[in-house]
Order: C-alpha cells, then structure tokens, then sequence
C-alpha cells in the first residue's frame, strides 16, 4: 500500500509518521521513512546495524525532529512542539528501554523502578506502591529492597523494564532491548514486555536487529540505509517516484 503525500493520520493509527527525513551532521540517517502503530499494537522496526531504527524511534519519541516530514502522536503534531511540550509530552505519555539498564547505583531496586513517577512529583507511597505492584507483575519482587549491584545483567533489565512500565506509557520506545542478553533470557525479557503491553493496552514499538524478537510483534517495519526496504528495492525500479519508494507503508 502507498501512502498519497496528504494522507492523514487514519483514526486507528495512535502513532503516525510521514515522510522523515533526517540527517546527522550531513549523514543520512533517515530518507523518506512512513510508520504507523495503532492503539495496543507491537510494531517491530527491524534492520541491521545502521539502519535508522534508533533515529526513526528518537523522531517518533520526539527526542529528534526531523528535518523534514510529520510525527502526530494521539493528534498531536509531535515535530511543531517547542522541546519543552515535547518533554512533557514524552515524559506524561512515553516510556523508552534501551539495551543498557542505566540504574542508578546507590537507590534501590524499588526506588530505581519508581523513578519516573518520583519525579513527575507522585507522593511517595504512591509511587512505592505502583514500583512494587509492577517488580510483582514483572516477578522480580523478591530484588525490591535490593541495590542494583547484587543484580545480573537480564535482573537488571527486568527491573529497567519496570522502570519503562510503572507510569504506564501510551507508547513504550524499546530499542534492542534483549541486545546484551543471552538467548533464553532474551525470550523471558521479551514475554515479560510484551505481555505486560498487552494486558495493560500499551503500544510498543521496538527496534532489534534480532529475527526471534520480531517475531514477537504484530507488524514489521523493515530498514535499510535508512529507507524503508521495500521503499529501497522500489527506489531502484524505473517508473516508481521518490513519494511512492519512499512512503510505502506496508509494513
Ligand atoms: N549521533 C550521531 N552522529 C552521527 N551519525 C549518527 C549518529 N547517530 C546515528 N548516526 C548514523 O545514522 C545512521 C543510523 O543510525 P541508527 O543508530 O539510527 O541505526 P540503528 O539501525 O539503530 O543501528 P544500531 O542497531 O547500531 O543501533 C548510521 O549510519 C549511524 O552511523
């Protein structure tokens, strides 16, 4: 299917992009990428290594905004904000998971996992009480009084999964989270994420470069160099324009 270049965001889609473009420093990171994600759906963006999965993430978080080309998240035009309503934005309705934990050393298993609603200024029982809710649902509530130190690495990962989960987002950004994990505690990772987005209606959208873990979604968005690889195989073929190669959203 091809997106018309004025194509509005269809009423099912809570997530919506059309034609990003983005460079970094003059390197193209993205050429004409179209996305889309409905309410509650797991969308895989996958590729190899350099593809523009985290760039096409970051312009859809609105951490990057793109140099050309429209994010609408839930009727907002994410890439008009000012960055202070796009940090507000992303911090009341987005959570992000990366491939490294990031927690914080010298606070606890809990405090780590309540950080997001801590500092959103939620009463502190409150957010103890939703950090430990979720350590349970995500069954790592035996590490809470913990420091991140007595944790392995997929531990830790759980616990910043947690952390992504406790305010529950409209959209989880995960990008390659199961990347340091081995193969079983990736598939545990990756069971533990998306049944939790599911049971909780959260929409997910997740870069790896690993077939398994895409397999784990409901739909793919498949890059290379940063175009849409349909798109790129299209680009090729004589008769198809620079719209129809680059905005094909048959992902
Ligand atoms: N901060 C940056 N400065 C310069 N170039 C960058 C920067 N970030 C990404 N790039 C380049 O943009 C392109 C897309 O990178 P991106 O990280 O989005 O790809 P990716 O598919 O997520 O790769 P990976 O799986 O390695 O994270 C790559 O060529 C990369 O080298």
């Amino acid at each position: 299917m091809v997106a018309p270049p004025d194509s509005a965001p269809p009423d099912d889609d809570v997530l919506w992009a059309r034609s990003l473009h983005y460079s970094h420093s003059g390197s193209p990171g993205l050429i004409g990428v179209c996305a889309r994600v409905r309410q509650g759906e797991i969308l895989a963006v996958t590729g190899p290594r350099g593809s523009g999965k985290t760039t096409l993430l970051r312009c859809l978080a609105g951490r990057l905004v793109p140099d050309q080309g429209e994010v609408r998240f839930d009727g907002i035009a994410v890439h008009t904000l000012r960055p202070s309503a796009r940090e507000r934005l992303f911090r009341a309705r987005f959570a992000w998971i990366g491939p490294d934990p990031q927690l914080l050393p010298e606070l606890k298993v809990w405090e780590n996992a309540a950080l997001p609603l801590l500092l959103a200024g939620a009463p502190h029982r409150a957010a103890r009480a939703a950090a430990h809710e979720w350590l349970e649902r995500l069954d790592i509530g035996g590490f809470a009084g913990k420091r991140p130190g007595a944790l392995n690495r997929a531990e830790s990962q759980r616990v910043a999964l947690t952390r992504a989960l406790v305010g529950s987002p409209s959209v989880l950004f995960a990008d390659e989270p199961t990347a340091p994990l081995h193969r079983a505690e990736r598939a545990l990772l990756l069971r533990t994420l998306t049944t939790a987005a599911r049971s909780h209606g959260i929409t997910v959208v997740l870069a790896t470069h690993d077939e398994e873990t895409a397999d784990a979604a409901d739909r793919r968005l498949a890059l290379v160099d940063g175009r849409p690889a349909d798109a790129a195989a299209a680009a090729d073929s004589p008769g198809t324009t620079e719209e129809q190669a680059a905005c094909s959203l048959s992902a």
